[in-house]
């Protein structure tokens, strides 16, 4: 009797450890589980959709979106368009997007996500025929405060107004504001800058606004709605035929509570009256959003929202220890490369760390969630830079003309695959801008999507 008490406790106390250490903690993360735990949440047997370009609109959650996709990319094997160093992290914004602001080693792109101002024909003719456009808008009032205090020390329109006061700048936006000044476009309609329109164009000309509206809706088959994230990854999903897993993600960019303003009663008005293009373009592609909800199935889409849910806090208990990484001021952050863009003493960005004693597996893996835009997109650089030297050093010669290339445009799923070089003659031309095919030159200050 003795004997079985001291063998059931032994067992007890083995049980206990072993459950501790695979659900309580995040000390030993399971990669493998952790993956076959979303697998089953798929859409069916299509392929997955792998040739996007996601305007990266600014203040709009842009930042996230990008670093799923970023994940996607990397976990795929995929080709992210990244900017020249002369460019910065930017696509050489606020200038139309050209294809010669796309660095050489990370031409034939599969995807493109950094900042641009949108220029639809560029695009046309870097990107791959079957390429799925993508963007995402914010309610006016919210975004307008979130830039007024983000740039407040870029934007002279801003800079002007006395005391930073966002009351005083919308009692007379045109006493502060100079269209032609290189930042303005932070202080007005930069959506519809962003998306290569007229920022400055009057309101009254309505036929100007539809159109703008009505080639948008043409070229973009998804638009998301910053207030309706999770929703818009639930489209996103099901446009792309993509996995649960493939949505998953951390906010980024978020600034602190204390770093924004509150509107006083009036305010939103004013703002959607100074933005008015962009007030007319959130309106119609909010309404049309719950369109495409309603046609996918309100009931089914909160469902699957919910899911989504249930999976980040898996997720964020095995990365993180909790519901959320736990935020960070910039100066905390241990490792620098964590450490997001801070525009102004004034202005605090949230940033994570990792918890000490994860995994070296686990670290891989939830690094990239919280990994900010500057740092993710020189990291993606550097790997894909390394990729694209080995395969041109082992190519073998006879081959290296080939311009027929094949450019993949779908995934099967569950399997990696690997992507064709680029041809040295495309890239060799490309960098000296005289391959006519990918590399156009582009006049700047298009409107109208740039066409
Ligand atoms: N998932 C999700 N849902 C809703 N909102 C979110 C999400 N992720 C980030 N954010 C908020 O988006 C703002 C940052 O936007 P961007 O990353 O586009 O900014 S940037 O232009 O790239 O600097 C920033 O808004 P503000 O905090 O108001 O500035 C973030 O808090």
């Amino acid at each position: 009797m003795k004997w079985q008490k001291k063998t059931f406790l032994v067992l007890t106390v083995i049980c206990t450890v072993s459950l501790l250490l695979h659900h309580g903690g995040h000390f030993t993360w399971n990669m493998e589980a952790f993956h076959s735990s979303y697998s089953h949440q798929s859409t069916g047997t299509k392929p997955k959709h792998t040739n996007i370009v996601f305007l990266k609109t600014h203040k709009t959650a842009s930042t996230t979106m990008q670093n799923i996709l970023f994940r996607f990319a990397e976990r795929n094997n995929l080709t992210v368009a990244l900017p020249v160093q002369a460019c910065g992290h930017q696509f050489c914004y606020p200038r139309s997007f050209s294809s010669h602001f796309v660095h050489l080693h990370t031409l034939r792109p599969n995807l493109i996500t950094n900042h641009m101002r949108f220029n639809k024909t560029a695009l046309q003719r870097l990107m791959p025929n079957d390429t799925i456009y993508i963007t995402i808008l914010r309610e006016p009032a919210s975004m307008f405060e979130s830039l007024f205090t983000y740039y407040s020390r870029h934007c002279m329109s801003f800079r002007r107004v006395p005391n930073g006061s966002l009351e005083a700048f919308l009692a007379e936006p045109l006493r502060y504001y100079r269209p032609e000044e290189t930042e303005s476009m932070y202080a007005r309609n930069t959506l519809t800058f962003d998306l290569g329109g007229d920022k400055d164009h009057p309101l009254k000309d309505l036929s100007y606004v539809k159109n703008f509206v009505a080639e948008v809706e043409k070229v973009f088959s998804l638009v998301m709605i910053s207030e309706y994230f999770d929703e818009s990854l639930i489209l996103l999903r099901h446009l792309l035929s993509w996995d649960l897993e493939d949505i998953l993600y951390v906010k980024l960019n978020m600034r602190t509570e204390s770093s924004k303003k509150r509107l006083s009663p009036g305010l939103p008005e004013k703002i959607r009256a100074w933005n008015s293009i962009d007030a007319y373009l959130y309106d119609y592609f909010n309404a049309s959003f719950w369109v495409k909800l309603s046609e996918l199935g309100l009931d089914s889409v909160a469902k699957e929202v919910q899911l989504l849910r249930q999976a980040q806090e898996r997720l964020m208990r095995s990365c993180f220890g909790g519901k959320t990484p736990l935020p960070r001021a910039a100066a905390e952050i241990k490792n620098k490369d964590l450490r997001p863009w801070q525009p102004s003493d004034k202005v605090d960005i949230v940033g994570y760390d990792l918890p000490v004693n994860l995994s070296q597996e686990a670290q891989e893996h939830c690094l990239k969630y919280i990994m900010p835009e500057i740092s993710y997109t020189r990291i993606l650089l550097h790997s894909q830079s390394l990729r694209h030297r080995r395969n041109y050093q082992n190519r073998p010669p006879q081959k290296s003309h080939t311009l027929q290339q094949h450019i993949r445009t779908t995934l099967p799923r569950h399997s990696q695959v690997h992507r064709n070089p680029p041809a040295p003659s495309v890239v060799q031309s490309a960098a000296s801008g005289t391959e006519s095919r990918s590399t156009p030159k582009q006049s700047e200050g298009t409107t109208k999507l740039g066409l």
